[in-house]
């Protein structure tokens, strides 16, 4: 059928594409914005006539599109709206940006998450739902803003250069300003199987509400089930079912499904009943999801991966100095040795390495034979650290992991007031990743192994900060006094991380 939208300009200004769905509250086009060039946007016209109750549904409409406005300037996890209006239909409509990506519903249908990636994803949710609970100033005092329908169809995924994958937030369009405004409570805005029980009753919300919501969407995200049935897809069987029937358990949908159990039982603690049971806001819920995502590089399973290493790294120039890379070539099929210049010793140093021309971070690592033999089957963690006085300097940590033998920790200092010091932490920022190169003290001809290693993106927002910072700074101690106190701080953690390796990869 053809769609007669198609062509048609909008406040003379955005001209229609193409239809991009249709929801409940109503549908969304692909609009080129004439004005700017013919930039594209996307345009909601809500399901919703203001020709009735003219003035009232417009005020409330253009309250709800300002606000949305405003939030959207206050957090990139909230999708941006840049304009609103309404067409000569008396159709109230508003304009976001076009984001070119996949919904979260979809992508949670068609392949269960890793946890990295769950993690990732309820990481950047929890930052839109922060930044809208604390609120925006409205008319000079600050209001909480309660989103009401937190489902995965409204979470856009969007590839991004810098955070992989950017997650958006969308519809704050039904979000209402937390005012005492008793005669709006009636309205009946969310979605059943993911409402709270005290939004299914039809109460006044408070941010809990949503943390109920995005309890059940975080089950339905790890499991790809929902935690709570109910008989009937009406009103009364998901009442019945919100009150009254427990969520399941994540053993009762899948006992092999492997979820650290720190992260079930904040899930169901946002799915408790009773408001008061959860969490009481999404920081508590951050703290937690964070701590547990600065695990995520030891999160996947390490890959040691003896035979694609064939294919990727080749030898070692015999003398390579510091200030020269380890150039690679592809189609040799050896792995690095160790530098001449370098004593035969347990040492651990990085030096940045060429792979299929492109430069990464490498850290070379001697250890006795069976050193290595032991962890091939573990895990890698790794965790930044950084003192911007008396002198600034980041502690570089990576954990080599397993289950029967003690973690081996290997600390490298990045001097940030040196040439070295900050190429290294830039390239670490820039790849979001490094290879630990492990040489056999007994055969330090040719690398044993290697392990590729990711870094959260939480700490490459860190080390982004860290490198701006440590630019300003003006060091008044030697590097040897910040070494020393970092050196302190790690042994103050080390139990810290020991504990949560074993919690998170307990068998
Ligand atoms: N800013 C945007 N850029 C690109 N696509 C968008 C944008 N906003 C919404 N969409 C897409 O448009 C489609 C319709 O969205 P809409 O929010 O109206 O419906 P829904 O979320 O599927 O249902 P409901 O109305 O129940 O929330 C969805 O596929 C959504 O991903």
């Amino acid at each position: 059928m053809i769609d007669l939208n198609i062509g048609r300009l909008i406040a003379q200004r955005y001209q229609l594409q193409e239809l991009i769905g249709t929801g409940a509250m109503g549908q969304v086009y692909l609009a080129n914005d004439l004005l700017l060039g013919g930039v594209p946007v996307a345009i909601k016209f809500l399901a919703l006539s203001i020709q009735n109750n003219k003035i009232r549904v417009q005020e409330r409409f253009e309250r709800e599109a300002k606000t949305c406005a405003l939030l959207g300037q206050k957090n990139i996890h909230i999708v941006r709206v840049m304009d609103y209006g309404v067409d000569e239909k008396s159709i109230p409509y508003y304009v976001m940006e076009y984001l070119q990506g996949e919904s979260l519903s979809d992508v949670i249908r068609s392949q269960s998450l890793s946890l990295i990636r769950f993690l990732s994803f309820a990481r950047q949710l929890c930052l839109g739902l922060q930044a809208a609970h604390e609120g925006i100033p409205v008319d000079g005092e600050i209001c909480p803003i309660i989103h009401r329908d937190i489902k995965p169809s409204n979470v856009l995924v969007v590839p991004n250069p810098s955070f992989g994958e950017l997650v958006k937030i969308l519809d704050f369009g039904i979000a209402k300003l937390l005012q005492s405004d008793s005669s709006e409570t009636n309205y009946y805005l969310g979605t059943w199987a993911y409402s709270s029980p005290e939004q299914i009753e039809g109460k006044e919300l408070n941010n809990r509400s949503d943390i109920y919501s995005l309890g059940v969407m975080m089950f339905e995200m790890l499991t790809g089930k929902m935690p709570i049935q109910a008989n009937t897809n009406s009103f009364g069987g998901w009442y019945k079912a919100h009150h009254f029937h427990p969520p399941r358990s994540f053993r009762e949908i899948n006992p092999l499904l492997e979820v650290p159990q720190e992260l079930e039982n904040l899930v169901m603690r946002c799915l408790a009943k009773k408001s008061s049971d959860r969490p009481q806001n999404i920081s508590e819920i951050l703290q937690t999801i964070t701590s547990l995502e600065q695990l995520d590089s030891l999160a996947q399973p390490s890959t040691l991966c003896h035979k694609n290493l064939l294919s990727q790294l080749t030898s070692t120039p015999q003398n390579i100095t510091e200030e020269e890379c380890l150039n690679t070539d592809a189609s040799s099929s050896e792995l690095p040795s160790w530098p001449k210049n370098k004593p035969i010793a347990d040492i651990v140093f990085p030096h940045p390495i060429r792979i299929h021309n492109q430069l990464t971070v490498a850290l070379w690592v001697m250890l006795p034979k069976q050193e290595i033999e032991k962890r091939l089957q573990g895990t890698r963690y790794n965790q930044f650290l950084f003192l911007n006085a008396p002198h600034p300097m980041i502690l570089w940590v990576t954990v080599l992991h397993s289950h029967e033998h003690t973690p081996k920790w290997l600390p490298y200092y990045l001097d940030l007031k040196s040439h070295q010091g900050i190429e290294l932490a830039r390239l670490l920022l820039e790849t979001g990743c490094y290879k630990i190169l492990l040489f056999a003290r007994e055969s330090p001809q040719r690398a044993f192994t290697y392990i590729q290693t990711e870094i959260a993106s939480p700490q490459r927002q860190l080390l982004q900060q860290w490198i701006t910072m440590s630019q300003r700074a003006v060091s008044t101690a030697s590097p040897q006094f910040s070494r020393g106190l970092l050196k302190k701080e790690l042994e103050k953690i080390k139990p810290q991380v020991i504990m949560k390796l074993a919690a998170v990869y307990k068998t």
